[in-house]
């Protein structure tokens, strides 16, 4: 079974490319499409937005300038909802990367591509337009206690800056949030923001994802390939998940900052890079601090200065209005009525101590909007409490019913799960990339389940 509902479309006019791609991507994820012209695209659409688009920039044949694939990509942009988009070129022309992601494109991929890569980006691609659905990303970090005044204070300070900045916090607290309003109030905003998986980047294309490589550097370099460093010339580079880094690839990293130029693979020459680097990590800082797991010649680089962003239950003063704003982007969202909330689950919500932070009570407010039954939300349609304990089943005649079989398997297969989960998160300290390794899942698949049992 897929590992997501999830659909994508990829539109490429070379039909192997595309059915390379499809065959790989389709044991992950629900519907995987394929266009391969993109006069059609209306009717695709017409029939649902996808999540994420696979996007070749240039359709027809002698083509390389991307204008056929930019114009699609603004297109898509100009959606109610619009879908992730992953450019897809077969020249690594660095200019039209940039381009691409300056006009909303999330990531960019030459071809031929390395498998373990396009899976970590569509992944990721998911995760981020998930994490950006509620809109946050244009309306801003809301949150008016005590504790997010200072997280905003300290980005109006340190954004005009060329300070590198680590953001800290438990998963879900709006670290890429903060890393976006730094560099949209920085002299940067202009140029492109982006944000790289820094603990999904397969090892063995490490260092081509990042620095870039020459055409024959090594087998598979059939041509030259832009890295991040490039990509985002001018702009911010946002290095997320920096604690799940292997050390050689800290090494690596550390080498690129200090001298603040990269080699791509194969080049005789290295370029300078101009970016603002901001890092984000869950790691706790005792963990951070420790040499066998992070180094701290790299740390002492990267946390010029450090924005600690609180877990919710420590601004719980925010609740109310995070749960006012995602209720009625989810009921414009669905069309559901508008509905109050009951003031005992107000303040039941607020009591609750969120482990998944703000991505839970996002997920939360979606799923209470889905199925509330009355005039006014009550606390059971957050389907935030634990499920109850299986009741142990009385002895029944073997013929009674196997229907009722059926739900109790499925509630307690429900039940096993989220506490499978729970463990998972639990082992690896709130770290969902560990967590998602641990359990076999890819990132986006695990927040699709902790939304689903509300963790
Ligand atoms: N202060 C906030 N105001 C509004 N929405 C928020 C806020 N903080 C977080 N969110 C929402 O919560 C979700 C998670 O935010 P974000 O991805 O920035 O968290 P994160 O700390 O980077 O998570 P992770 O560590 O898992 O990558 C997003 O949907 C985001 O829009």
């Amino acid at each position: 079974m897929a590992d997501t509902a999830a659909h994508l479309l990829i539109l490429d006019d070379d039909s192997d490319v595309a059915y390379a791609a499809q065959m790989l991507l389709r044991r992950r994820h629900g519907r995987v499409t394929t266009l391969d012209d993109p006069a059609r695209l209306s009717s695709v659409l017409d029939a649902g937005v996808p999540d994420v688009v696979l996007l070749d920039l240039n359709f027809t044949p002698g083509r390389i300038d991307g204008a056929e694939g930019l114009a699609v990509l603004d297109r898509l942009r100009t959606l109610a909802h619009p879908p992730a988009v992953i450019a897809l070129t077969a020249y690594a022309d660095v200019p039209l990367a940039v381009e691409a992601l300056k006009r909303g494109a999330s990531d960019f991929i030459t071809k031929p591509w390395d498998n373990a890569r396009l899976i970590a980006a569509v992944d990721t691609a998911l995760a981020r337009r998930s994490a950006l659905a509620g809109g946050a990303a244009t309306s801003g970090l809301m949150g008016d206690s005590a504790a997010m005044r200072g997280v905003k204070s300290m980005i109006a300070s340190v954004a005009p800056t060329e300070a590198n900045v680590m953001v800290l916090g438990e998963n879900g607290v709006g670290k890429e949030l903060v890393a976006r309003a730094i560099h949209a109030a920085s002299s940067r905003a202009g140029a492109t923001f982006l944000a790289v998986d820094m603990g999904a980047l397969p090892e063995s294309t490490f260092e081509s994802e990042l620095f870039g490589h020459r055409k024959g550097s090594f087998t598979d370099a059939r041509s030259d390939r832009a890295g991040r460093f490039q990509a985002a010339r001018g702009g911010t580079l946002f290095l997320d998940e920096i604690g799940n880094m292997p050390l050689a690839g800290q090494a690596r990293l550390l080498t690129a900052l200090e001298r603040r130029e990269v080699t791509p693979i194969g080049a005789d020459r290295p370029e300078a890079i101009d970016v603002r680097i901001v890092s984000a990590t869950n790691l706790d800082e005792a963990r951070l601090f420790d040499p066998a797991v992070f180094r701290p010649d790299l740390l002492f680089r990267l946390n010029t200065i450090v924005i600690r962003v609180p877990p919710l239950r420590e601004r719980r003063d925010d609740v109310p209005g995070l749960l006012h704003h995602y209720l009625s982007l989810y009921e414009a969202q669905y069309r559901r009525p508008v509905r109050e909330l009951a003031p005992s689950a107000q303040q039941q919500l607020c009591e609750w101590s969120w482990p998944g932070n703000v991505r839970a009570l996002r997920h939360a407010c979606e799923r209470a909007v889905i199925l509330a039954a009355h005039d006014e939300y009550r606390y059971e349609d957050f389907g935030l409490a634990l499920p109850a304990p299986v009741p142990v089943p009385a002895p029944v005649p073997a013929a009674a019913t196997a229907a009722a079989d059926d739900a109790n398997v499925e509630f307690r297969l429900g039940a096993l799960e989220r506490e499978t989960i729970a463990a998972a998160l639990d082992k690896a300290k709130g770290n969902i990339s560990l967590a998602a390794r641990m359990l076999g899942l890819s990132r986006a698949a695990l927040y699709r389940k902790l939304g689903k049992h509300g963790i």
